[in-house]
């Protein structure tokens, strides 16, 4: 995503220097369940991170650990350097939960108006309405909004303490594509004034459209970590697209690094996990031309990092 998400918030700028999540091989059992097995993660302030995996990966367990719900049988948590119940009591974390904590008889205001009576320092409920995309809707009743709308009335909530970080568990889960898009512009909108993001997704859509790092997690362990195109380029390689009339398919799998070649007419696609190596190569010895490197789909990272046969090719 564009830098501008990574510019320090001015109010926090004597804590970017500390990590604003630090997990050091983390760990954690429900009897049998080795739910979480030896994670380590450090999130930059002003990151916006998605945390991807297929059920009981081991997202919420972790991200429990990181809100000090729960405790790690193993490993060390830190938030702003601190233990996760010092740094929320400081009001630097701020969760947007999936359910609950809403009345349906209290409009959007009076409900925003009333955890802000919670706090002994507060932002303004008008100035939380308005980053959270609401304020046009402040006088609605809670039973009255939509399932977006009132994610997007916990995340106004999240924000009366003008918090550093700002953590969400799959928090579009159920809602149309409409309320996702507006719930989440209205979060992406808000991080590019430097506050830090983590949330935890299903949806390879959100974390590729939405996140500046995906950090994927299978059966309790980080598979993979890095920008959405780091992630495609991981395991699927990339694809040399190119034009080459009468494409010799024997010659072009005899490039060093091809694993794979369709051919098309005159149009050619060559897999390979050095593409750079393989363009060089088509340019220099080949009349191949309007040579184009793409990345594979997420969604293919996704299903190959994630499958049971992956794990010990990390
Ligand atoms: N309180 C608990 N008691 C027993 N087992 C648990 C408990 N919490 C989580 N687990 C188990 O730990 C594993 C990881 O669960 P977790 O909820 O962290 O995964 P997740 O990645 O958030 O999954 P989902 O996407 O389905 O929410 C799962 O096997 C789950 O059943």
């Amino acid at each position: 995503m564009t830098t501008d998400l990574k510019r320090p918030r001015e109010a926090g700028q004597s804590r970017q220097a500390i990590a604003a999540v630090d997990l050091k091989g983390i760990h954690k059992s429900f009897g049998d369940v080795h739910a979480v097995r030896g994670i380590d993660l450090n999130v930059r302030p002003g990151e916006v991170v998605a945390f991807l995996g297929p059920n009981g990966a081991g997202k919420t367990t972790t991200i429990d650990m990181i809100l000090g719900l729960g405790r790690p049988d193993k490993g060390q948590v830190s938030v702003y350097g601190m233990a996760p119940r010092e740094a929320i009591a400081k009001g630097l974390v701020s969760a947007v939960l999936q359910t609950g904590g809403l009345l349906k008889d209290y409009s959007v205001l009076e409900t925003v108006q009333l955890t802000a009576s919670l706090f002994a320092h507060s932002r303004p409920a008008g100035e939380v309405l308005e980053r959270a995309g609401i304020a046009d809707i402040s006088d609605r009743l809670v039973g009255k909004c939509s399932g977006g709308e009132k994610q997007r009335l916990r995340f106004a909530m999240a924000l009366l303490s003008d918090p550093e970080l700002i953590i969400l568990d799959e928090p579009t889960t159920g809602m149309d594509v409409t309320g996702r898009r507006d719930f989440w512009n209205a979060i992406r909108e808000d991080s590019r004034r430097g506050r830090t993001v983590m949330f935890a997704t299903h949806y390879l859509e959100e974390a590729d459209a939405y996140a500046d790092r995906i950090v994927l997690v299978r059966e309790g362990q980080v598979v993979a970590d890095g920008t959405a195109a780091e992630v495609k380029a991981m395991t699927a390689g990339r694809i040399v697209r190119c034009t080459l009339r009468g494409a010799d398919s024997a010659a072009l799998h005899g490039i060093p690094g091809v694993d794979g070649v369709e051919i098309r007419g005159d149009s050619v696609l060559i897999h390979s996990a050095d593409t750079d190596a393989v363009a060089r190569h088509l340019l220099n010895n080949t009349p191949a031309h309007d040579l184009e490197i793409v990345a594979r789909g997420l969604e293919e990272a996704f299903i190959a990092l994630t499958s049971s046969d992956q794990g010990e090719n990390r």
